[in-house]
C-alpha cells in the first residue's frame, strides 16, 4: 500500500513535470482520471497539513479544499507551489465553510484537540464533540452527497454523532460515513513485521472493534504472511502496543499533541482507497469503524469493500482465535457506551 503511494506520488510528478506557472492554481489535468474534490476540515493542524500535502500528491484528486478556522491561505499557499494536479484552495472561518465544502466527493474531518499525557480519548469528548457536531451540520447542508473520513477523536463517539447530524438533516447513508482505524492497521503492520521477521510492505493484518484502548482488536491470528515462530505472549504483546500505540506517541511528544505525521499517512491510504472506490476501482478493501450488523453493536470497525456509492460490502470477522474471541467480548461495553454517548449528546445539544 505504502509503495502504491509513493509510486503513484512518483507517478504524479513525472505526469506534472510541465513548465511552472506564476499562478497560484494549477491546471494540469489527466486524460483518465475523473474530477474529484477533497476537502480537509482541519487543515491548518498537525495531522491537517501533512495530510494536505499527501493529498496533493495524489493523481485522483483534481480539487483540494484545505478548511480550518485561521491559518489555512499559508498553508494553501505554500502546498499549492507542488507541480500536481489538484488545484488548491484554502478557506478560513465559518462563513468559508459553506464555499469549502461545496461539490465535495470526499471530506476528512481531522479538527479538534489532541490528547495530552494522561488523558483518554474519552477526555477529548466535551470539546470535539460539538466541532464534529457543527461541521457536519455543514456537510449536510453543502455537501450531502460527499463521503466523510472522520478523523476526530474519540472516534468511537464522534461517529455515531455525525451519523445522528445526518439522520436529523435526512440526508444519512450508511455507506457513506467512515471512521478512519487505519492507523490502527498501520502499527499492527509496523509491529508484526518487527516480531515476525517478515516484509512489512507485504503484511496484512485485520484491527476489529473501535479505536480506543481495548476497543482495537488486531486479528493477528489472520496475519499475512504467516509467522509460526510467534507464542502466546508475544501475541498479547503486539496486541497490547497497537492498542497502546496512540499513548507510545501522546507519550513521546510529552504535551505537544498525539499523532500526527502517521496519522497523515494514514488518513491518506484510507482517503485514496475511498476515491478508488468511487472511481470504479474493484476489490479495495480497508477495516473502518462504520454502521454494521456483524456484531450487535450498531458501529463497529471490520474490514470494508468500498465501490462507486461508498461501503459495498462489510465484511465478516472471520476465524478468531480464543484470545481474540475475549477480546472481543470484553471490548464491547466499552464500545457501547462510547456509542451511546455521542448519540446522546447529539440528540441532546
Ligand atoms: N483517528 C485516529 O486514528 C487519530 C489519530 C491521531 C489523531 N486523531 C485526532 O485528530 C484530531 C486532530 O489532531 P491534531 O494533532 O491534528 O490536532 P491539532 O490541534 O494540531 O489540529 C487540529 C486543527 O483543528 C482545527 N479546528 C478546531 N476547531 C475547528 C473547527 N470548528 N473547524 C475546523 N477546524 C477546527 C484547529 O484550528 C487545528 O488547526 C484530534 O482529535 C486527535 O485526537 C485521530
Ligand atoms: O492516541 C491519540 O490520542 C491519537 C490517535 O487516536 C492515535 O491513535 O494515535
Amino acid at each position: 500500500m505504502k509503495t502504491a503511494i509513493l509510486r503513484s506520488a512518483g507517478a504524479a510528478l513525472r505526469r506534472n513535470a510541465a513548465p511552472s506557472r506564476p499562478s497560484h492554481r494549477s491546471h494540469y489535468s489527466t486524460a483518465s482520471e475523473p474530477e474529484r474534490k477533497v476537502a480537509i476540515l482541519g487543515a491548518a493542524g498537525g495531522i491537517g497539513q501533512p495530510l494536505a500535502l499527501l493529498m496533493k500528491l495524489n493523481p485522483l484528486v483534481s480539487s483540494l479544499s484545505l478548511y480550518d478556522i485561521a491559518n489555512t491561505p499559508g498553508v494553501a499557499a505554500d502546498v499549492s507551489h507542488i507541480n500536481s494536479r489538484a488545484q488548491v484552495e484554502g478557506y478560513a472561518g465559518e462563513e468559508q465553510l459553506g464555499k469549502a465544502l461545496e461539490g465535495s466527493d470526499v471530506v476528512i474531518i481531522p479538527a479538534g484537540v489532541p490528547r495530552k499525557p494522561g488523558m483518554t480519548r474519552d477526555d477529548l469528548f466535551n470539546i470535539n464533540a460539538g466541532i464534529v457536531k457543527s461541521l457536519c451540520t455543514a456537510i449536510a447542508k453543502y455537501c450531502p452527497s460527499a463521503l466523510v473520513n472522520m478523523i476526530s477523536n474519540p472516534v468511537n463517539s464522534t461517529l455515531p454523532i455525525a451519523a445522528e447530524v445526518f439522520k436529523k438533516a435526512g440526508t444519512y447513508d450508511e455507506k457513506k460515513l467512515f471512521g478512519v482505524t487505519t492507523l490502527d492497521v498501520v502499527r499492527a503492520k509496523t509491529f508484526y513485521a518487527g516480531k515476525a521477521e517478515v516484509p512489512v510492505a507485504e503484511v496484512n493484518v485485520p484491527v476489529v472493534g473501535g479505536h480506543a484502548g481495548i476497543t482495537i482488536l488486531p486479528l493477528f491470528s489472520q496475519a499475512t504472511p504467516k509467522s509460526n515462530n510467534l507464542a502466546d505472549e508475544e501475541i498479547k504483546a503486539l496486541t497490547k502496543r497497537t492498542q497502546d500505540g496512540g499513548t507510545e506517541v501522546v507519550e513521546a511528544k510529552a504535551g505537544k499533541g498525539s499523532a500526527t505525521l502517521s496519522m497523515a499517512y494514514a488518513g491518506a491510504i484510507f482517503a485514496d482507497a475511498c476515491l478508488k472506490g468511487l472511481n470504479g476501482v474493484p476489490d479495495i478493501v480497508e477495516c473502518s469503524f462504520v454502521q454494521s450488523s456483524v456484531t450487535e453493536l450498531p458501529f463497529f470497525a471490520s474490514k470494508v469493500r468500498l465501490g462507486k456509492n461508498g461501503v459495498e460490502e462489510v465484511l465478516g470477522l472471520g476465524p478468531l482465535s480464543d484470545y481474540e474471541q475475549q477480546g472481543l467480548e470484553s471490548l464491547k461495553p466499552e464500545l457501547k457506551a462510547s456509542i451511546e454517548k455521542g448519540i446522546k449528546f447529539a440528540n441532546q445539544n
